[in-house]
């Protein structure tokens, strides 16, 4: 599928800035130091959902001290469109889950059914504690269950369409060093 890249640029132009790159930074490191507190002595497997995940597990890992191993588990359910979807599975764990702590990092908990699964395949595999984190939490009353959160989460954000800092427009703008939305969503 061809792409109208000066769409792409337009769409960056005229977008609306919700949290600048510092205040995504500060928020890193708001939730590295609650990370830190309590898996310190877990030795867990943490595991960053691509591709939104990828750049706040990147960034959020090397804020956090102590002994893990890290992988990426790779779901989609908006697969570049506007809306979500059904979700898509296209790679599982590769470690045994059997009694390990597992911590979920993703860009964004919006409608929540791909944390929800994601959560829910990983006790299925034997996991003995599965904790989230995300750098995004949308807020709206369409969530997979009432009162669904992370347990760690860096920022609320209002409830349009987002993209930068792993969060795509049409498969654009992951890179954006930032938060933004889109005009007129
Ligand atoms: O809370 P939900 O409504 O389920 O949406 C959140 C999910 O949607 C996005 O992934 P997407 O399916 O767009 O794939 P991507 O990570 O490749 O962008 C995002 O990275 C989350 O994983
Ligand atoms: O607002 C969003 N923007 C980009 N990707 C998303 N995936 C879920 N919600 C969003």
């Amino acid at each position: 599928m061809s792409v109208d890249l000066e769409h792409i640029k337009q769409v960056m132009a005229e977008a609306d800035c919700l949290f600048t790159a510092q205040q995504v930074e500060a928020a890193m490191d708001e939730m590295a130091v609650s990370i830190n507190q309590q898996l310190a002595d877990s030795n867990p497997i943490v595991y960053s959902v691509m591709n939104g995940g990828l750049i706040i597990a990147g960034q959020l890992v090397t804020r956090l001290d102590f002994p893990m191993e890290v992988g990426y588990l790779h779901a989609t359910r908006y697969r570049n469109k506007l809306t979500g979807g059904e979700l898509f599975w296209k790679a599982r764990a590769e470690h045994s889950l059997v009694d390990r702590t597992v911590l979920i990092i993703d860009d964004i908990l919006d409608e929540g059914h791909t944390l929800a699964a994601i959560v829910e395949y990983c006790r299925d595999a034997g996991a003995k504690q599965v904790l989230t984190a995300v750098l995004l939490d949308k807020v709206h009353d369409r969530k997979a269950y009432a009162g669904m959160r992370a347990d760690f989460t860096g920022l609320d954000v209002e409830d349009r369409y987002i993209f930068g800092f792993g969060l795509d427009y049409k498969g654009y703008w992951r890179n954006a060093n930032g938060i933004f939305a889109l005009k007129g969503h």
